[in-house]
């Protein structure tokens, strides 16, 4: 692929594979989940969530989605139990969405999808950094959470309100003190399965925990994640340099 990857018809995910063979692997995802098809397993403990808001660094447009980033440097936020053996250190969670409310999360459940999807990326502290964990096959576990429309919800409104700062100040700025805990659902029942990242360069290396409650988001919350400034998965371009958009725009000419 000449150009970075995208969302695009010349650069989406049909086209993954031509940069990114690994996209053809034995372990990809997302997948859909079939909750009659899944099998109970005794050994699954519940999961442990501890997350200290005080690790909050930065909220960023990576260009494929807005991220919060935290400080990793330290066990003070973490995820245990659940599938998982041993402490993953949470690095970032960012969000999937769509260009209508009938579509945008990645994860499906017996082919419904959702309007968004949150994914809380936490890496294996047996491996000295989220580089070196993100290419081994234990090394990443992603908490995912489906956002449902429904009730305006308070703590994803401090993401959105934040974005007016990403607007001005181009791709990145300080955001501090979030609690990730705030956008957990009240049930944490999960489904589990080996998988890899989403995107490029969809590495094997995610153990995928999938919640089975959903968040809630109001419509004109979701409306506000589609705003220009933040590119969304679907039919809205995102191109990283001048280049791309003249290849985008013949692309569409052509
Ligand atoms: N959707 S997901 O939860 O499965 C997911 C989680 C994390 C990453 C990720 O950290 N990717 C970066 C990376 C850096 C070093 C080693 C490997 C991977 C990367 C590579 N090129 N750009 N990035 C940034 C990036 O893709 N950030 C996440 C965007 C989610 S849409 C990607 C997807
Ligand atoms: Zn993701």
């Amino acid at each position: 692929m000449s150009h970075a990857w995208g969302y695009a018809a010349n650069n989406g995910p049909d086209k993954w594979a031509d940069s990114f063979p690994i996209a053809n692997g034995p372990r990809q995802s997302p997948i859909d989940i079939v909750p009659g098809e899944a099998s109970y397993d005794a050994e699954l403990k519940p999961l442990v969530l501890k997350y200290d808001p005080s690790t909050c660094l930065e909220i960023l447009n990576n260009g494929h989605s807005f991220q919060v980033t935290f400080v990793d440097d330290t066990d003070s936020s973490t995820l245990k139990d659940g599938p998982i053996s041993g402490t993953y250190r949470l690095k970032q969670f960012h969000f999937h969405w769509g260009a209508s409310d009938d579509k945008g999360s990645e994860h499906t459940v017996a082919g419904t999808k959702y309007p968004a999807e949150l994914h809380l990326v936490h890496w294996n502290t047996k491996y000295e950094s989220f580089g070196k964990a993100a290419s081994q096959p234990d090394g990443l576990a992603v908490v995912g959470v489906f956002l449902k429309i429904g009730a305006k919800n308070a703590s994803l409104q401090k993401l959105i309100d934040a974005f007016e700062s990403i607007k001005t100040k181009g791709r990145q700025s300080s955001f501090a003190n979030f609690n990730p805990a705030t956008l957990l659902p009240g049930c944490l029942d999960y489904w589990t399965y080996d998988g890899s990242l989403t995107t490029p360069p969809l590495l094997e290396s995610v153990t995928w925990i999938v919640c089975k409650e959903p968040i809630s988001i109001s419509s004109e919350q979701v409306f506000l994640l589609r705003e220009p400034v933040l590119p969304y998965q679907g039919d809205w371009l995102c191109y990283h340099t001048l280049e791309q958009l003249c290849v985008q725009i013949l692309s569409l000419l052509l």
